[in-house]
């Protein structure tokens, strides 16, 4: 049984319908340690007769059998196995791959094997060690001469140890002692037990060899032995393991690639970045402003208090309730419908789910707070409850009995624009006027010693005694001393909603009988608000996206265009289809991991500065990127590249390995 045997091949090119026949029946049979020189015409059909051998064609009819198996050339895997175990090419054109090193052409077919990559690197020096190019390992193919380039050829064709080494004219660009140094390699190889079959116009080359077949018009016209070969002994009928090509090759090789064209690639992944990076920073300054909303909103008001009003269901009461509160003194016979709170409606309210104390308040208007001579008026008087933060107060702390605190603005500034804490510990008068039970107008006012200097962010002003001065002053002036309002305190911000909504539903005899609002109801609306705002301005950016992924995909395409001969290449070491996808899939990968890097880089960069200049405004970090951001637009980038490389890749992977290496 021989080696190798072809029976019957034919083979026809076609030009729309037309058939050309170019093999017209071809029986050979070819064994390990002959070195067979196929002679023939130009356009004689040698290099088709080759590509049949070499499993890179499938489109003729006859059987190609190695060791009696015949080769089941619709089977696309057993072909690629075929070329990755047991064929090495050498080509007139070298067909190195310009942006890999000596090593790396090399390393090409051994990364195919199942050897450890240090016994992979051991082989391909001791390769290259062989063929007289131990200096050269790390230079780039144009920097070789014709018949250095030829001799890493030879050495990447024997990496994966095949048992038979095509050779398409592999002289042919060279000059007489290259020719010679060619031979003797070739020689060696056949010597080695190996089969070589090489085609060549050349009679020296012929003379060469073993055997001589001569093919004529597509038919084998001679053939003879001019040599005899010694059967391989058993220690050269070694073979290497083989292995499909592992992902992490692919992304090194796409790497390199990409490390090659690395001023080209950097404007892509500069292109890309910038779109990325507007995604990523109107997310940052979306959750900046939430977080800056949400700031400004709980330092005004603590949501874990809700005060709470007595409710007036109609209009015109509730307008009275307004005026009777803004002026008693006009409001006249109004006031006395101000609506205080029960007993028992405070016992109610503090009966309810979540809240743990019901503080009464009384507020009052129009105060007048003198100071020495000078008298000061304040739109309200109110008590201190926990609804007002202790972070209001610039000066001093909270009153307790028979004190005060005074308005930062409206009082103390006005009285000594620079030394207004000297207020402090001060004796004032307060004064203001409301209705008694008979609808007389009474004055309550009482001397009070400045405990604290408040300055609401409310813009209100805020003056404020405590509950117990508060009943006291009006005591002595025989007013009511019930509540007007009360402060819910409850047991956590979740709740307020809740409470709020409880509050509201209490009824007696069918009646609402109090009125709250919820602050947390606004804080949601604000932040819908924001997140929509946040959404859009991203959409916007996100149109960029469409450029990055349409950059790519251009990339890509003239990418497999300009690589064509590497694909082919490629093919014809061994790579199957999906791992000339997984390469170009890889580099669009690649380029998306770069881009999000580097937008991430310019968000934090660029990011940071904003935030610095804002702060100055705001007082309060207003881009803030957070991982989440970060890991979406990695994602999203990913996406991206993976979408854009899916038809680049694919048309790669389809690429005819013959038409694909006959690029020029
Ligand atoms: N893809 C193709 N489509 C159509 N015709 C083709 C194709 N490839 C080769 N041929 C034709 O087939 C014939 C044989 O070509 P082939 O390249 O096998 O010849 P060759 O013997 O290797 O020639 P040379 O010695 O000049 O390299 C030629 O006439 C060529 O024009």
């Amino acid at each position: 049984m021989s080696y190798l045997a072809l029976n019957d091949i034919h083979k026809s090119y076609y030009i729309g319908k037309t058939a050309y026949p170019v093999l017209k029946g071809i029986d050979l049979t070819f064994e390990l340690g002959e070195f067979v020189t196929i002679l023939g015409e130009s356009g004689g059909g040698k290099s088709t007769l080759m590509n049949i051998i070499g499993g890179l064609d499938r489109d003729f009819d006859g059987t190609v059998s190695v060791q009696g198996k015949v080769l089941d050339h619709h089977h696309d895997r057993q072909l690629d196995r075929y070329r990755r175990e047991t064929v090495g090419y050498i080509y007139q054109a070298y067909n190195l791959i310009s942006h890999l090193t000596v090593l790396d052409n090399v390393m090409l077919s051994l990364d195919m094997t199942k050897l450890s990559h240090q016994a992979r690197m051991k082989r391909a020096r001791g390769l290259l060690n062989q063929v007289g190019l131990t200096d050269q390992l790390k230079k780039y193919p144009s920097q070789l001469s014709g018949g250095q380039k030829q001799r890493v050829a030879i050495a990447r064709a024997l990496a994966s140890d095949p048992q038979i080494i095509i050779a398409d004219e592999p002289t042919g660009a060279l000059d007489a002692q290259n020719t010679i140094e060619v031979l003797a390699i070739l020689k060696r190889i056949a010597a080695n037990g190996r089969l070589v079959i090489c085609v060549t116009h050349s009679e020296t080359v012929a003379q060469a060899g073993t055997r001589i077949v001569q093919l004529t018009d597509g038919k084998i016209t001679d053939d003879q032995v001019i040599q005899a070969v010694s059967k391989p002994t058993k220690s050269q009928r070694t073979k290497l393991l083989a292995r499909p090509l592992p992902w992490r090759i692919s992304m090194t090789t796409a790497f390199k690639h990409l490390r090659h064209t690395w001023s080209w690639n950097t404007l892509i992944v500069l292109g890309t970045a910038i779109g990325l990076f507007a995604v990523m920073l109107f997310n940052g300054l979306g959750n900046g402003l939430k977080g800056y909303i949400n700031h400004q909103i709980n330092s005004i008001v603590d949501p874990q208090s809700i005060t709470v009003m007595r409710y007036v269901n109609s209009a015109k009461a509730q307008e009275e309730q307004f005026a009777a509160q803004a002026d008693p003194g006009e409001a006249g016979s109004v006031a006395a419908h101000m609506p205080t709170f029960s007993v028992g409606q405070v016992t109610a309210l503090r009966e309810l789910a979540h809240v743990v104390k019901v503080e009464p308040g009384i507020a009052a208007s129009d105060a007048m707070i003198t100071i020495g001579k000078t008298s000061y008026s304040a739109p309200q008087l109110t008590t201190w409850t926990s609804t007002e933060q202790v972070s209001t107060l610039k000066a001093g702390h909270v009153a307790g009995d028979n004190q005060i605190v005074l308005d930062k603005r409206s009082v103390a500034q006005k009285w000594s624009p620079k030394d207004w804490r000297s207020l402090l510990g001060q004796k004032v008068n307060v004064a203001y006027q409301t209705l008694n039970s008979q609808n007389q107008l009474v004055t309550v006012q009482r001397q009070l010693t400045v405990a604290g200097i408040a300055d609401s962010p409310t813009g209100e002003g805020l003056n404020a005694v405590n509950y117990a001065t508060m009943q006291s002053m009006r005591a002595a002036a025989k007013v009511t001393t019930q509540p007007t309002f009360v402060t819910v305190r409850i047991n956590g911000r979740k709740q307020n909603e809740d409470v709020v909504s409880a509050i509201n539903h209490v009824k007696t005899g069918g009646k609402q009988q109090f009125a709250a609002t919820s602050i947390s109801s606004a804080l949601t609306n604000v932040n819908t608000y924001v997140n929509l705002a946040t959404a859009i301005l991203a959409a916007i950016a996100g149109i960029s996206l469409l450029v990055s992924a349409l950059m790519i995909i251009v990339t890509m395409f003239m990418s497999v265009s300009a690589r064509m001969k590497e694909i082919g290449i490629l093919r014809s070491l061994g790579e199957s289809r999906r791992d000339i996808r997984r390469l170009f899939t890889s580099e669009a990968l690649m380029l998306g991991v770069f881009s999000a890097t580097l937008a991430t880089g310019l968000a934090y960069g660029l990011g940071f500065w904003l935030n610095h200049v804002l702060y100055r405004i705001a007082g309060y970090n207003l881009v803030q990127i957070k991982a989440t951001n970060v890991m979406s637009i990695f994602i999203i980038a990913l996406v991206i590249a993976w979408l854009a490389a899916i038809l680049p890749a694919r048309r790669a992977a389809r690429l005819n390995p013959i038409t694909a290496l006959a690029t020029e």
